[in-house]
């Protein structure tokens, strides 16, 4: 299945779960991410976003929805799918929609964000997802030829604060904008109240991640809670 611009509109109004666990971790095995995302498509996930090559891999093959895939390198500036050559790979490994870096700052192999996009739009058939930190990415990105927009880099970036939750304000400014294509909602984005609240600030879909699929970081939730 290739997933068209077009058929985006599947997407609009939906719940795309993020599966990812983090180097070292227990749960850090490609089947596992197969599964946890399988089991995210059975409570209603329009699409999932799961990382590595691998990964994406087993993923495809664990889930009849689209799968948005990135590769992770590093944890500093451009470390989501920091390169074309990253970026083919995602696509390779069969997924739908690739997640790039979709900031403005420079690249690891020197090639503009426009030149990235291009350059996966003519070697795949791969939609690109913009992982944006700000409004102006956004603009520049849509500008470059992104399929998506998300706000997956708002308060990692440098240009916004780390808002407890979404960043609401940067989703409704965007929104607002009308800039033409899918804005989707990530980061943050720990509770179902604050997935409607996205919806509201205007995001046509919504990534959850960590509070579905990270059992460590949920399970520090609620002992902060109680141990307050
Ligand atoms: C900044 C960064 O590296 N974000 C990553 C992007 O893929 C993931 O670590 C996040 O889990 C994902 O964006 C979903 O967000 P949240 O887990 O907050 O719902």
């Amino acid at each position: 299945m290739i997933l068209t611009a077009e058929g985006l509109e599947a997407l609009r109004s939906q719940l795309i779960v993020s599966c990812q666990a983090y180097p070292g971790e227990p749960m850090r095995d490609p089947r596992t991410t197969g599964q946890v995302a399988a089991s995210a498509v059975i409570g209603g996930a329009a699409a999932v976003r799961v990382q590595g090559l691998a990964d994406v891999q087993f993923t495809r093959a664990a889930v009849e929805v689209p799968v948005i895939g990135l590769w992770k390198d590093g944890h500093d500036g451009v470390f989501i799918t920091p390169t074309l050559r990253h970026a083919l790979a995602v696509a390779n490994a069969g997924a739908h929609v690739v997640a790039i870096d979709g900031t403005r700052r420079a690249r690891p192999d020197g090639l503009s964000l426009v030149e990235t996009i291009a350059g996966i739009h003519a070697e795949s058939h791969a939609l690109v997802m913009a992982d944006c930190g700000s409004f102006d990415d956004a603009a520049a990105a849509v500008q470059g030829g992104a399929d998506l927009i998300g706000t997956t880099l708002a308060g990692y970036s440098g240009e916004r604060p780390k808002t407890d939750g979404p960043d609401l304000a940067l989703l409704a400014e965007i929104a607002s904008a009308n800039l033409g294509k899918p804005l989707i909602a990530e980061g943050r984005i720990h509770t179902p109240a604050h997935a409607r609240q996205a919806l509201d600030a205007g995001a046509f879909a919504v990534v959850a991640g960590t509070a579905i699929t990270h059992p460590a970081s949920i399970t520090g939730w609620f002992k902060g809670a109680m141990h307050a």
